[in-house]
């Protein structure tokens, strides 16, 4: 696959505003110190400049409080809505440095359904909660090209199995199961085609310990025995510090501290940080 040294995903001055924006918040300098809406317009910047880079086989957290702007970013990269500017690109695709928020809608549904999968912290998101399990993978391998209905059978049942879910159950709808299997199904819908980026977006949140304990074992089995690169986003400091190798504070759309994990939570230098990490630990 990619090469060790370059970045999977590499975002670089992502911007998102919910609103039409004027001529004050078109530069974001101009907003309020610490602020990320614009008092002319009304307008937010929930993504303000937000750079990093994603490695293979990395899982690395985004971790703010309410508000932050976690989910716009990843909703963003998932082309859920529109960018305002900045540029993401994925080694691994086409061969060379594109930007993926300009390409066309063709190839945004190639990404989504080849490249990346997402895992929303609410399943009725990232769910058909009617549908059967199965056909809610099924969807996602017939997306992506595959039509052949016992091979998607069989392997509906593989990712089902990989995540714990009895094959017996397949044929039922996710809306009869547990909040944890839901994120389970959800899981193993968004491994359908092996992507090599996961985005996972509050996945535990709401969940008992006991079952965020077993969502949380199998993120990490998932990358361990396939090198998936993961953005991990949690308000939840416990979870970031399980799961993540290095993390970046969001703090009203901007990121102010990024590092390793270890150090963030040890030692961390924003004011803003070390109050999350001493109110939430
Ligand atoms: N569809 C929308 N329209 C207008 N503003 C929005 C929309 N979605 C999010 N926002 C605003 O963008 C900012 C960031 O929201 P976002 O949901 O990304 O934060 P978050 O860190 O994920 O919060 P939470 O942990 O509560 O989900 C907030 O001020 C929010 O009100």
């Amino acid at each position: 696959m990619g090469n060790e040294d370059q970045p999977l995903l590499a975002v670089r001055h992502l911007m998102k505003r919910f609103g039409k924006g004027c001529a004050t918040c078109r530069n974001p300098q101009n907003l309020p110190s610490g602020s990320s809406h614009c008092p002319h317009c009304g307008s937010v910047l929930a993504c303000n400049d937000i750079s990093f880079d994603l490695y293979e086989g990395e899982i690395l957290g985004i971790v703010g409080e309410s508000g932050s702007g976690k989910s716009s970013l990843v909703q963003s990269l998932y082309f859920d809505s529109p960018v305002t500017s900045g540029s993401a690109t994925i080694a691994t695709y086409n061969k060379g440095p594109r930007n993926i928020f300009l390409e066309s809608a063709q190839q945004k549904r190639y990404i989504r359904n080849h490249l990346m999968g997402m895992v929303y912290q609410n399943p009725w998101i990232g769910l058909k909660m009617n549908f059967s399990s199965g056909g809610n993978i099924a969807e996602k391998l017939i997306a992506a090209g595959d039509f052949n209905v016992r091979a998607i059978r069989s392997r509906a049942a593989d990712l089902l199995d990989h995540v714990e879910i009895p094959i017996t159950r397949m044929d039922e709808a996710p809306a009869h199961f547990s909040g944890g299997m839901q994120q389970r199904v959800q899981i193993s819908k968004a491994l359908a085609n092996k992507p090599p980026i996961l985005l996972l977006d509050e996945v535990t949140t709401g969940l008992d310990l006991s079952v965020q304990a077993r969502v949380l074992d199998l993120i990490r089995r998932i990358q361990r025995e396939n090198r998936t690169a993961m953005l991990v986003v949690s308000h939840d400091l416990g979870v970031i510090r399980m799961l993540c190798d290095r993390t970046l504070v969001m703090k009203q759309g901007r990121c102010i501290e990024a590092g390793l994990t270890d150090q963030i939570l040890e030692d961390p230098q924003h004011t803003y940080t070390q109050l999350l990490v001493h109110s939430l630990l």
